[in-house]
């Protein structure tokens, strides 16, 4: 299995590759350096799935509520996936929004 995180990490195909920044996907990458759900025969078959499910959430997120970190960021863990390190406490409220469309 290739090591996914060696490549995601590689400053040749993502420049300061530790610095958060989504941006960065503006630019569509170079074919086979973005790879999380791994490649051939052992591919994810839960990657559709998987980022519907992430549309989903994000929609719900951003359109019904408010959310802040609470307390300081210590870093990121580094391990098969990059995690926050000691987790992301955050706090979540609904808010009420007016959308006229
Ligand atoms: C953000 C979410 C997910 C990520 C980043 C992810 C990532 C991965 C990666 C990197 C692999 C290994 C691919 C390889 O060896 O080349 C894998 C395998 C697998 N994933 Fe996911 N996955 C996610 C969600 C899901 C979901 C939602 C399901 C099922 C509902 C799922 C089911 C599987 C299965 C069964 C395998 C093993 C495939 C095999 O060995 O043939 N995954 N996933």
């Amino acid at each position: 299995m290739p090591l996914f995180r060696n490549i995601h990490h590689n400053p040749e195909f993502f420049p300061d590759p530790k610095h958060f920044d989504p941006s960065r996907f503006e630019v569509a990458p170079k074919s086979n350096t973005f790879i999380p759900f791994g490649n051939g025969v052992h591919a994810c078959p839960g990657n559709e799935l998987a980022k519907l499910e992430m549309l989903i959430v994000v929609h719900h997120l951003v359109t019904k509520f408010r959310c802040e970190v609470v307390g300081q960021q210590r870093g990121i863990e580094y391990g098969r996936f990059p995690v926050p390190q000691q987790g992301l406490p955050a706090k979540f409220w609904k808010e009420v929004f007016n959308h006229q469309i």
